[in-house]
C-alpha cells in the first residue's frame, strides 16, 4: 500500500521541489489540501490526520503550529524549517552524520533536516572532529556563498527584480539562524564566525572552512574525510579544482567535499559544494522520508 504524504508548504520552494520529485512514485500517494485552504488549520488538521508522513516546508512558526495541530494523531513528521534542529526528541536528518544515523532516522517520528548551509559546514567538521583531528574549539570561522532561492520566495522576488544586487554579504550582526545546528552537531565547544553571501544565481552553495594546519598534513585531513563517507551514496570526498562553482551540482542530492591548501603554507581550505535546494533541503527531505519509509535510500533522486 502506498505512503501517504502531506507536504506542508508545497506552494512554496521547498515543497514544491519536493513535490516534482514524489509526484512519480508509485510508492508515494500526496496528501493534499484545497490551495485555497492551505492555511487554514482545520484544512491542515484535516490532511495531517490522513497522512502517514508530513513533510513541513513552512517558516518556523508554521512548523510548529502543524506539530501542535497533529496533536492526538499518529502521523510522524519531516521538518525542512530551523524549528526542531536542536530540539529534544528530534532525530537529526543527517544520515552520513555518524554510524547509527540513518537507524535513528528511519525509526524516528520526528526527524529534523539540516539547514542547507549547516550541510555543508557538519559535514566537513562533524568527522574531522569525531575523529580527534579538528579540535573541538579550533574552527574560528565559516564564509559561504547561497544561491538566492536559499531565501525562499520573499528572497527570489528581490534577486529577480530589476536593480537587485550581483552579490550581498549578510548575518554580520553573528545571529544567524544556523549556529546552533552547527555547533550542536559538530561538537564544537566555541561559536564560529559565519560569513554568508548571497550571489546572482537561483540554486547551488558552496561552504568553506579555514583551518591552519599546525602538525597537520592535507592528506590527514582529507584520508578522514574520505574514510568517513566512503560508503556513501551522495557524499563524495573529491579532488581539489583550481575554481569552486556553486552550481555544479544543482538539481541532485549530492554533495562534494574537498581539502584545499598548501602543507608548505600550513593552510588548510575546507569545501563543501552542494544544492541548497537538493542536499540542501528537498534532495535531503526525500532521502530521509526513503530511509522512514524503508524505501531505497536513493528512490526518486
Ligand atoms: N530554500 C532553501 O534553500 C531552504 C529552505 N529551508 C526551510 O524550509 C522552509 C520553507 O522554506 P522555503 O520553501 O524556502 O520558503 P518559501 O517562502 O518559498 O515557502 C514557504 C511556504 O510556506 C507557506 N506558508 C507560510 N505560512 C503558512 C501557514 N501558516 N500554513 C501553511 N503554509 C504556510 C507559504 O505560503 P505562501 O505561498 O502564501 O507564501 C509558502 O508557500 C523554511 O523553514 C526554510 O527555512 C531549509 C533548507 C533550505
Ligand atoms: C540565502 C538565504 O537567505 N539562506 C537562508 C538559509 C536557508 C536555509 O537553509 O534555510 P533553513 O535555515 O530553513 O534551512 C538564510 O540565510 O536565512
Amino acid at each position: 500500500m502506498a505512503h501517504k504524504v502531506f507536504i506542508d508548504g508545497e506552494a512554496g520552494t521547498t515543497g514544491l521541489q519536493i513535490r516534482e520529485r514524489l509526484a512519480p512514485r508509485t510508492d508515494i500517494e500526496l496528501v493534499q489540501v484545497d490551495p485555497a485552504r492551505r492555511k487554514d488549520a482545520g484544512a491542515r488538521r484535516e490532511a495531517l490526520a490522513a497522512a502517514d508522513i508530513a513533510i513541513l516546508c513552512l517558516p518556523d512558526a508554521a512548523a510548529k503550529e502543524a506539530v501542535a495541530l497533529a496533536e492526538g494523531l499518529d502521523v510522524r513528521f519531516i521538518d525542512a524549517s530551523t524549528a526542531h534542529r536542536v530540539a529534544d526528541g528530534w532525530a537529526f536528518g543527517f544520515p552520513e552524520l555518524a554510524p547509527g544515523a540513518r537507524e535513528a532516522i528511519a525509526g524516528a517520528a520526528r526527524v529534523s533536516n539540516p539547514g542547507c548551509y549547516s550541510t555543508g559546514a557538519i559535514a566537513l567538521a562533524a568527522p574531522l572532529v569525531a575523529a580527534g583531528l579538528v579540535a573541538p574549539d579550533e574552527i574560528a570561522s565559516i564564509n559561504a556563498v547561497s544561491g538566492y532561492t536559499g531565501g525562499g520566495k520573499e528572497l527570489i522576488a528581490e534577486m529577480e527584480a530589476e536593480g537587485a544586487p550581483d552579490h550581498f554579504v549578510y548575518a554580520l550582526a553573528q545571529g544567524h539562524k544556523h549556529l546552533p545546528e552547527i555547533i550542536k552537531h559538530s561538537k564544537l565547544t566555541r561559536r564560529p564566525v559565519f560569513a554568508p553571501s548571497v550571489g546572482q544565481f537561483a540554486q547551488g552553495m558552496v561552504v568553506q572552512i579555514p583551518l591552519q594546519l599546525e602538525a597537520r598534513k592535507l592528506a590527514d585531513l582529507r584520508d578522514a574525510l574520505a574514510r568517513h563517507y566512503e560508503e556513501s551514496r551522495f557524499v563524495k570526498v573529491i579532488d581539489p579544482v583550481a575554481r569552486v562553482v556553486p552550481t555544479v551540482l544543482n538539481d541532485t542530492n549530492e554533495m562534494h567535499l574537498s581539502v584545499h591548501g598548501s602543507d608548505e603554507n600550513g593552510c588548510a581550505m575546507l569545501v563543501a559544494v552542494l544544492d541548497n535546494l537538493g542536499k540542501g533541503a528537498s534532495g535531503a527531505a526525500v532521502q530521509n522520508l526513503n530511509l522512514m519509509i524503508g524505501a531505497d535510500e536513493a528512490a526518486g533522486l
